[in-house]
């Protein structure tokens, strides 16, 4: 049987749903098709269960901080991780729920089945077939585990198994230190588990700047033991994994394994697109319009690997759906690049990153901060982080940054504004800087750009009356 619709989705994930919200603004003929567990990553073992964990280590480690000041005088026992664990598939639950119920007055647009492509606009759903003038791809991306590891399953766990552990493991090796790896690495470490880290290289939750990365391998090796290296598993010892890194090997009772996502395209009959994949078998796409070669058919989110976050996932699937139902294919410009680790201190890379800069060879300055001074961070017991922010050398015009740095998701947020309202150094300058907050730590990085700038400086950094546009 065959049904023909005016346009296909594949997947309901954030992008796959956001593609759907588009598309039914001009057609009511459409058909959502998933294979997985409705719900969507992010709900369901992504970003809300893993802020959950992080957020429960996060006030265990605080009762820790006031024993350290002599605040408390009882040492915190350790915590019951079974209640830990159902409370974080509580909150699980509860978004996943909320997702749900999204989809509730657009269900019977939904087909649970897994689609493969016979051509750009034909999916085989084994049973039937279905037709589509457009076809959007977000089928969402699945963790990378090595093919000799999978002998070890039952020791090995991603992220799709670990919220599901009805208790923790006492000894954990997080291979990989992403953002997946740093944040759940340390959540696990501070609520007792003994964990060790191996990453690959010191590019630690993405970051490029070589002096950031160093910082933050500093700040992450103070309290967990981290290896640089291949990870390896080398056997089995007495129910326990022997894992290794170059010449040293420890025992673990779990792997998690945190090695990178690869887009869930396997099985998704690309081969029958009749265009050319590139080696991580990604059809070519324009990242503008995220169309496909000139097909009828785009692909969005994580699928297409280009930057595998939720907030561009949602931002992909809206112009894949409107580009889908629209006569002409539209070109949407990207927002400033936002990547935030929820670690303590966050990391976060806003911008132009340091690599992309070097590799452009743009023309930039860098000002630099340092968090282990500043006042407010003092105060907060959190005096521990660093900045550097890029501006263009012949007007110090703010081009990115990277930093960790206490409460860095808000400085990142701040600094992604500015970037993208296209403000320099010296207008930054010109505005209120509170006292005492933690934006203060700021201030010094921008007076260095502005003073490493070719432009020259104003002499006060208040407009004079003249100057002033806003009054
Ligand atoms: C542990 C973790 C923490 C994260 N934390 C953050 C964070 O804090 N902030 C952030 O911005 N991002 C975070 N992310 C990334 C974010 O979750 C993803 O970028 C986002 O969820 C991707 O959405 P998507 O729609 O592309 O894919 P998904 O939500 O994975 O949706 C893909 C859907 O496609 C379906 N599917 C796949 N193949 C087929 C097929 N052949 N046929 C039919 N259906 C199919 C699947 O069943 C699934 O429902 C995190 C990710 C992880 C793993
Ligand atoms: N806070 C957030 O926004 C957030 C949180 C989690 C995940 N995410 C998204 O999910 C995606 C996946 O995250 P991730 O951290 O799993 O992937 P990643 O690709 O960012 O990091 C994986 C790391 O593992 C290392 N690695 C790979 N093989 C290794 C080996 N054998 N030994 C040692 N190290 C090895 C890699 O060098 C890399 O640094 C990210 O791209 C990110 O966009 C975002």
């Amino acid at each position: 049987m065959t049904k023909t619709y005016d346009a296909a989705i594949i997947g309901a994930g954030t992008a796959g749903l956001t593609a759907r919200a588009e598309v039914a603004r001009h057609t009511d003929n459409y058909v959502v098709i998933d294979g997985g567990t409705l719900g969507t990553t992010c709900a369901r073992v992504g970003c809300m269960p893993s802020k959950s964990l992080i957020s429960i280590a996060k006030a265990y480690h605080s009762r820790q901080g006031l024993e350290f000041l002599n605040l408390e005088n009882t040492k915190a026992p350790l915590p019951d991780y079974a209640k830990i664990m159902r409370h974080v598939r509580h909150l699980r639950d509860r978004f996943v729920a909320g997702v749900e119920r999204g989809m509730q007055p657009w269900r019977d647009h939904l087909i649970q089945k897994h689609a493969r492509f016979i051509d750009p606009n034909t999916l085989d759903l084994g049973d039937e077939t279905v037709h589509a003038d457009k076809i959007i791809i977000a089928t969402g991306s699945k963790p990378v585990i090595p093919e000799s590891w999978r002998k070890y399953a039952k020791y090995l766990m991603d992220t799709d198994q670990l919220f599901e552990l009805e208790t923790l493991p006492h000894s954990v090796a997080v291979f990989g230190l992403g953002p997946v790896g740093v944040e759940l690495a340390q959540a696990l470490s501070r609520i007792g588990i003994d964990v060790t880290c191996v990453t690959r290289s010191k590019a630690i939750g993405g970051l490029t700047d070589p002096d950031i990365q160093n910082y933050a391998f500093q700040s992450l090796s103070q309290n967990m033991n981290v290896r640089v290296g291949s990870a390896e598993i080398v056997g089995e010892n007495g129910g326990r994994l022997i894992v290794g890194c170059g010449d040293e090997t420890w025992n673990a009772d779990r792997v998690l394994a945190a090695l990178g996502r690869h887009p869930a395209l396997d099985g998704l009959g690309l081969e029958n697109l009749g265009v050319k994949l590139d080696s991580r078998g990604i059809p070519l796409f324009d990242e503008n319009t995220f169309q496909i070669e000139n097909l009828p058919v785009f692909i969005t989110g994580d699928a297409n690997g280009l930057r595998p976050l939720l907030h561009e996932a949602a931002d992909e699937g809206r112009i894949a759906g409107y580009n889908a139902m629209a006569k002409e294919v539209n070109c949407f410009q990207k927002r400033i690049y936002l990547g935030i680790t929820f670690s303590e201190p966050n990391i976060a890379v806003i911008g132009k990153s340091y690599k992309s800069l070097i590799q452009d060879k743009t023309d930039f300055v860098i000002g630099e901060s340092d968090y282990e001074h500043q006042g407010r961070a003092i105060i907060m017991g959190q005096n521990e982080g660093r900045v550097r922010l890029y501006a263009r050398k012949t007007d110090n015009l703010l081009l990115g940054a990277e930093l960790i740095a206490p409460h860095g998701e808000h400085l990142a947020h701040l600094l992604a504004w500015a970037i993208g309202f296209g403000v320099r150094a010296v207008d930054i300058l010109s505005m209120p800087f509170y006292h005492p907050v933690l934006e203060e730590g700021l201030r010094s990085a921008f007076r260095q750009v502005a003073d490493k700038s070719t432009m020259p400086k104003p002499q006060f950094e208040m407009l004079r009356c003249q100057d002033s546009v806003t009054g």
